[in-house]
C-alpha cells in the first residue's frame, strides 16, 4: 500500500451516537454537521439526520443514514469523519447493532437530567459487544435540572467507563462541539484494514430508490471496490456490477473509489433490497474473501397482523402498497390470508409494534387505502403429540390445532430491562406480575432509582405493556427488552362469536389463566365498541365448545335520521356524511357491522392490576 493511503486511512474515523430516546442525539448530530460546516444554517431548519416525514412526526429516527465530514483538527490535520446515525428503537436493534460494527467508536450521549436510561445501557452493551471506543458526553447542561457531577458518577458506577474527561455539552446551545470533535479524533482509533487483500465491506443499510434502484450503504473493511468491480453479496449469492460509488455529505457525491474505512454508497441495478440483507458481506467475484465479516443473521418478524381492505375491491390495491414497502424494507414480509371474517387480505410480518404501526400508517396515508388490521400476535411454536412430534408455527391465532392434538404450545420470552424512580417501583413489579413476568433481579442506581429485571412473555409486552408502565410511573419509567427464546406456557385460543358465529379475525392465544378474565373483559369491551345493529346482538368467548362470558348488545330502537325530522336539512346532511364517514372503517361480519376498533379490542382492555 503506498504510503499517501496509508496516511489518509490514519485520518478516517468512523463513529456513531448513541443515546437513550431524546437525549438529544439528533441535535447534536446537526450541530456535528454545522461546526464542521457540511450544512448551512438555512440548511440546518430541517434535522437531516431524521428524513421522513412519519418519522420526524413521531420524533424517533428510523433509517439510518451516514454522512462525510471534513474537519481541521486542533494538530493541524485535515480528517475524514463518517458519523453513522443509528435506529432508536427497539424494534431495530439489529439494524444498530450493524451500524455499530461499521464503526470504531461511538459518542454515548446522556442527558444531564434524566441520567442513564434502559437504552443508554442496551446501547452500550451493543457497542461493546462489537468492541467500539465509547467516549462519554454529557448533553443539555443548560438545563436547570442539569446534574453533570451526578450523572458522571453514575456512568462510572453502572457502566464502568471513566469519565474524567466527559464533554459537558448542550447540544441545543452549541456547546462542547469542538471538544466532541477533539476527542473523537484523540480517542476513537483509525480504521486497521487492508486495501490489499480481497474486499469485504459490510453492509448496515440499504434503500430503494425509484431512479437508481437499491443504494447500499457500506463500510469497507479490507480492499477496495471501484465502478465497473463486479461484487457479490456473500448471504444472499447475488452478484451485481458496481455502477456508481459516493459518499453522503450530507448531499450524495460520487467518489472514484471507496478504500479500506471508507463509508459510502454502492448503486449496482439492485432491484430489491432483500439482495442487500444488512450485516451481509459484500466481496469481489472474481477474487472473493475467505469468509464473510462475523455477525450476518437474517432477521425474523417477531409480530404479525392481519391487514385487509376495508372496500374489497381494493385488495389489488393492497398488495401493490406492500410490494412497493418491500422493496424498500427488507423486514416486512406478507403473505395472501383469506378470513371469513374479512375476506381477502394480507397476513404481515413486523419487526415490532413501532414497525406495524410505520407500515400500516403509510399504506393508508401513502397508497390512501383503508385498512381493517386485526390484533398483531406472535409467533408460537405448536407441537403436535402425534407420532412425529413435529413443530408448526403459528402465526395466526386460528391456525392452532385442537387441543387434543396438541402435545405443548410454546411461546417467546424476553429479557426486560426496566428502569424507574424507587416510588414506582411497587406498582412496576405489579404491572409486570401481571404480565406474567419472572422477576429476574433488581439493582439500585443511585439513592432514587432502582433497574429491574424481568423475563416477560412477548405477547404480553405486545399488549399495552409500555403505555401501562408510562402511566402507572407518570413517564418516569424506561423499558428495553431482547428476545430469549421460546417456553411452554398453558396456552389455549379463545374464539369470540358475533349472534352465534365465530368471527376468525377475533380469534386470539391467550393463558388458560387468564382466559376467563380476558374473556369476560373483551366481550364487554366490544359490547361498548360494536354499534348496535337492527337486531340484538349476543357476543360470546368461547374455549373450544365452552362458552366462557357473554354480553348482549339490544337491537336498535329508531333511525338516527328521525331526530333530524322537521329540522333543518343541512344538518341532516352532516349526519348522513358522518355516518358515511363512520361507515369507512366498518365491516360487514355475517350479519353484523363491526368497526376498526374492535378488531384491535383486545390490545385496549385496562385489566385491573390483580393477580
Ligand atoms: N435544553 C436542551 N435541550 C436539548 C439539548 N439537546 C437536545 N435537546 C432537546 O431534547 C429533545 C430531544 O432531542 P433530539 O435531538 O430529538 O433527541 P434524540 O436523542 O435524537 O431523539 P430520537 O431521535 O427520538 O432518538 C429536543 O426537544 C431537543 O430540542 C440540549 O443540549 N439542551
Amino acid at each position: 500500500m503506498s504510503s499517501s493511503n496509508i496516511d489518509k486511512q490514519s485520518r478516517i474515523r468512523n463513529f456513531s451516537i448513541i443515546a437513550h430516546i431524546d437525549h438529544g442525539k439528533s441535535t447534536l448530530a446537526d450541530r456535528i454537521l454545522e461546526f464542521t460546516g457540511a450544512l448551512s444554517s438555512r440548511e440546518m431548519q430541517d434535522q437531516v439526520l431524521d428524513k421522513m416525514d412519519l418519522e420526524r412526526e413521531r420524533g424517533i429516527t428510523i433509517k439510518l443514514q451516514a454522512v462525510r465530514l471534513n474537519y481541521k483538527a486542533k494538530d493541524g490535520n485535515e480528517y475524514t469523519l463518517h458519523l453513522i446515525d443509528t435506529p432508536g428503537h427497539v424494534d431495530f436493534t439489529y439494524e444498530v447493532s450493524r451500524s455499530l460494527a461499521a464503526c470504531e467508536g461511538a459518542l454515548l450521549i446522556i442527558d444531564a437530567a434524566q441520567g442513564i436510561e434502559a437504552q443508554t445501557l442496551a446501547n452500550v452493551y451493543l457497542a461493546l459487544e462489537n468492541e467500539l471506543e465509547i467516549v462519554p458526553v454529557i448533553n443539555k447542561i443548560d438545563l436547570p435540572s442539569a446534574e453533570p457531577e451526578r450523572v458522571k458518577q453514575e456512568v462510572e458506577d453502572v457502566i464502568g467507563l471513566d469519565t474524567s474527561d466527559a464533554v459537558l455539552a448542550s447540544a441545543k446551545e452549541g456547546i462542547g462541539i469542538e471538544e466532541i470533535l477533539e476527542q473523537v479524533i484523540q480517542k476513537i482509533p483509525a480504521p486497521t484494514g487492508d486495501a490489499d487483500a480481497p474486499l469485504q465491506a459490510l453492509i448496515f443499510d440499504s434503500h430503494f430508490d425509484p431512479y437508481r434502484g437499491v443504494i447500499v450503504y457500506t463500510r469497507v473493511v479490507n480492499g477496495k471496490m471501484k465502478p465497473g468491480m463486479k461484487i457479490r453479496m456473500m448471504a444472499t449469492e447475488k452478484e451485481f456490477e458496481i455502477i456508481e460509488l459516493g459518499t453522503f455529505t450530507p448531499k450524495p457525491i460520487k467518489v472514484d473509489e471507496l478504500n479500506v474505512g471508507d463509508v459510502g454508497f454502492v448503486i449496482a441495478s439492485i432491484r430489491n433490497v432483500k439482495d442487500t440483507r444488512v450485516g451481509d458481506t459484500i466481496t469481489e467475484a472474481k477474487r472473493p474473501a475467505a469468509a464473510a465479516l462475523p455477525g450476518y443473521r437474517k432477521v425474523n418478524p417477531m409480530v404479525f397482523c392481519g391487514m385487509y381492505p376495508v372496500e374489497s375491491s381494493e385488495y389489488d390495491a393492497l398488495r401493490e402498497a406492500l410490494e412497493k414497502l418491500e422493496l424498500n424494507d427488507a423486514s416486512l414480509q406478507y403473505e395472501p390470508e383469506t378470513s371469513t371474517a374479512l375476506g381477502f387480505g394480507f397476513r404481515c410480518g413486523f419487526l415490532g409494534l413501532l414497525h406495524m404501526e410505520i407500515i400500516q400508517e403509510r399504506i393508508e396515508r401513502e397508497f390512501d387505502i383503508n385498512l381493517i388490521t386485526t390484533a398483531p400476535s406472535v409467533v408460537y411454536h405448536a407441537y403436535m403429540n402425534d407420532s412425529t412430534q413435529s413443530m408448526i408455527r403459528i402465526d395466526n391465532p386460528t391456525k392452532l390445532p385442537l387441543q387434543e392434538k396438541l402435545d405443548r404450545v410454546e411461546e417467546p420470552y424476553v429479557k426486560a430491562t426496566i428502569m424507574v424512580p424507587n416510588d414506582y417501583v411497587g406498582s412496576v413489579m405489579e404491572i409486570c406480575q401481571n404480565k406474567r413476568g419472572e422477576y429476574k433481579d433488581m439493582k439500585y442506581f443511585d439513592v432514587r432509582r432502582v433497574s429491574l429485571i424481568y423475563e416477560i412473555p412477548l405477547s404480553e409486552i405486545v399488549y399495552d405493556f409500555f403505555d401501562q408502565l408510562k402511566s402507572s410511573t407518570k413517564g418516569y419509567a424506561s423499558f428495553d427488552y431482547e428476545l430469549i427464546g421460546y417456553r411452554a406456557s398453558k396456552l389455549v385460543k379463545m374464539d369470540i362469536l358475533l349472534n352465534g358465529e365465530s368471527v376468525d379475525a377475533l380469534s386470539l392465544i391467550v393463558h388458560r389463566d387468564k382466559a376467563y378474565n380476558r374473556g369476560r373483559l373483551l366481550v364487554e369491551k366490544l359490547r361498548s365498541l360494536i354499534p348496535r345493529q337492527m337486531f340484538e346482538v349476543p357476543i360470546q368467548a368461547a374455549i373450544g365448545q365452552k362458552i366462557i362470558a357473554r354480553e348482549t348488545i339490544s337491537a336498535m330502537r329508531k333511525n338516527v335520521l328521525a331526530k333530524c325530522y322537521g329540522g333543518d336539512i343541512s344538518r341532516k346532511r352532516k349526519l348522513i356524511e358522518k355516518q358515511k364517514e363512520g361507515k369507512k372503517r366498518m365491516k360487514q361480519v355475517g350479519s353484523v357491522e363491526v368497526p376498526q376498533e374492535a378488531f384491535m379490542a383486545v390490545l385496549q382492555m385496562d385489566e385491573p392490576n390483580k393477580k
